[in-house]
């Protein structure tokens, strides 16, 4: 990929399932200041930051060879639609001490300590520079082998991490989509509304797409993961290893 297109920031966004791509250029020259954060209102208390060079190259590359190397990747067994079949992907979960215990899918993972794996602790830390007064006590790692690893769509919703959690999302090696899609409105269109506009929703889902890059930061707020859901697909172009980090906040 020539350095041009590695400065640049891509995202897609579709509405009614017409996908328009969108590129938009460095609006800061300098990566040490504001490291090209971009804003992005989901509208309705909902909204995403993206930063695509929050860790320096190099220093990513350490990480991710840490990570790839040391942490004990399983692939469990989960319960989908009353199916057990293997998670699509490798995970392991680190957790405060005392927390109250994580699950989905059917599965519980085993919570690691921060104390295990130090190299998290500093990761935490660069992600707490970047986003002073947030606050994270576990980390949900995913290692993505190939492009036919994947997340299906879902949202992190679970009282556990209370109404409006932030999740702070952390991405090395293989560059891979995020896709964001807005859930189904609950609240059945109104008579008066549908006449007034003369228009009808039915189909016409919001979809942003991210190309999540090594060394990147993502993080979902608001009511992200109330009103979203969001996955990872198979991509079989993708031919290395990807990891993912995402730091959440268990209430106590
Ligand atoms: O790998 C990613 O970028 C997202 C992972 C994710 O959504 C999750 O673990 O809940
Ligand atoms: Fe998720």
């Amino acid at each position: 990929m020539s350095n041009d297109v590695e400065k640049n920031f891509r995202f897609y966004l579709a509405m009614s399932s017409r996908i328009r791509f969108v590129e938009i250029a460095d609006a800061n020259p300098n990566p040490s200041g504001s490291r090209d954060k971009q804003v992005i209102d989901l509208g309705d208390g909902s909204e995403v930051v993206y930063i695509p060079r929050f860790i320096s190259r190099d220093q990513a590359w350490e990480w991710c060879e840490y990570l790839d190397k040391e942490i004990p990747w399983t692939r469990p067994s989960i319960h989908v639609f009353g199916r057990s079949c293997l998670q699509p992907r490798e995970t392991c979960y680190i957790a405060d001490e005392g927390l109250a215990a994580m699950r989905y899918s059917g599965y519980q993972p085993n919570a690691y300590s921060w104390d295990d794996y130090p190299i998290l602790k500093d990761i935490l830390k660069a992600v707490y520079e970047a986003l002073p007064g947030s606050k994270f006590n576990t980390v949900l790692l995913n290692r993505y082998k190939s492009g036919s690893d994947y997340v299906a769509w879902h949202s992190d919703e679970d009282k556990l991490y209370g109404s409006t959690p932030e999740i702070a999302s952390v991405s090395f090696g293989c560059e891979r989509e995020f896709l964001l899609r807005k859930k189904p409105s609950k609240k059945p269109a109104s008579r008066g509304a549908h006449q007034s506009n003369g228009k009808q929703h039915k189909g016409n889902t919001e979809q942003h797409a991210f190309v999540l890059k090594h060394g990147s930061l993502l993080l979902m707020k608001g009511y992200t993961q109330r009103d979203w859901v969001h996955s990872v697909p198979k991509r079989m172009k993708a031919d290395s290893v990807r990891i993912n980090l995402t730091f959440r906040c268990i209430l106590t």
